[in-house]
């Protein structure tokens, strides 16, 4: 039996504004308001584990225990066919440059330059999903969108690798088909599903 999520207030646990944003549409189809760890001044916890599960729960305990809130944290990333499935759990470090900045054209390029010489051009996006609760418990989700790595990258909508990521049966990348039409098909979208159909029901 999983934990039903009663609460109509959670902390989302991500200092990226992206995923804030697009998990905080999700939520609020179901009427629960986020509040970000930005706005509480939470830290940023290493993430040192080798897993999206594995990172989202380590995130998502920390905001719970520093908070005393419900916390909801996403670990995502980027996978290619080809390279193994690298970036993935790995993706925002491929974009961090000397200064600590990310530069995600810099990061797309690493991929392309990588992923060229390979006629395969398989790739998808995971999202990891896990709710904390203050006392420890935890409950975790994850979802994927398959499709094809494309270069050069199109559309300005989105965030991160969302240009150079075109969905199985769609001719647009996730950045030129903005939010909406992202949400219907996304990595986070499925995850969010496995989520309500686990936790939301009450
Ligand atoms: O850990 P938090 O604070 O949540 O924020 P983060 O940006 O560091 O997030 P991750 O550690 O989960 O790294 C995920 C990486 O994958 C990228 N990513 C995740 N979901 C994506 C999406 O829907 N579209 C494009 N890029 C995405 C994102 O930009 C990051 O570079
Ligand atoms: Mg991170």
């Amino acid at each position: 039996m999983r934990r039903q999520l009663t609460e109509r207030r959670i902390v989302m646990a991500s200092h990226n504004e992206g995923k804030v944003r697009e998990n905080a549409a999700l939520l609020a189809e179901h009427g629960i308001e986020v509040v970000s760890a930005r706005a509480l001044n939470l830290p940023v916890p290493e993430e040192t584990e080798n897993s999206f599960i594995g990172n989202a729960t380590l995130k998502a305990l920390a905001a719970a225990r520093a908070s005393g809130m419900v916390a909801l944290a996403d670990d995502s990333g980027f996978s290619v066919a080809s390279l193994n499935g690298d970036p993935g759990v790995r993706t925002a470090d491929w974009a961090e440059q000397p200064d600590g900045r990310r530069d995600y054209a810099a990061a797309m390029a690493r991929v392309e330059a990588l992923a060229a010489p390979h006629p395969d051009r398989t790739a998808w996006f995971t999202c990891a999903l896990v709710l904390a609760w203050p006392d420890g418990h935890t409950e975790g989700f994850e979802g994927r969108a398959t499709g094809q790595w494309v270069w050069p990258p199109r559309g300005e909508a989105g965030f991160g690798y969302d240009p150079m990521f075109q969905p199985d049966g769609h001719h647009k990348t996730f950045a030129e088909m903005g939010g909406e039409a992202k949400h219907a098909i996304s990595h986070r979208a499925a995850a969010f599903r496995l989520l309500a159909e686990g936790c939301l029901k009450g």
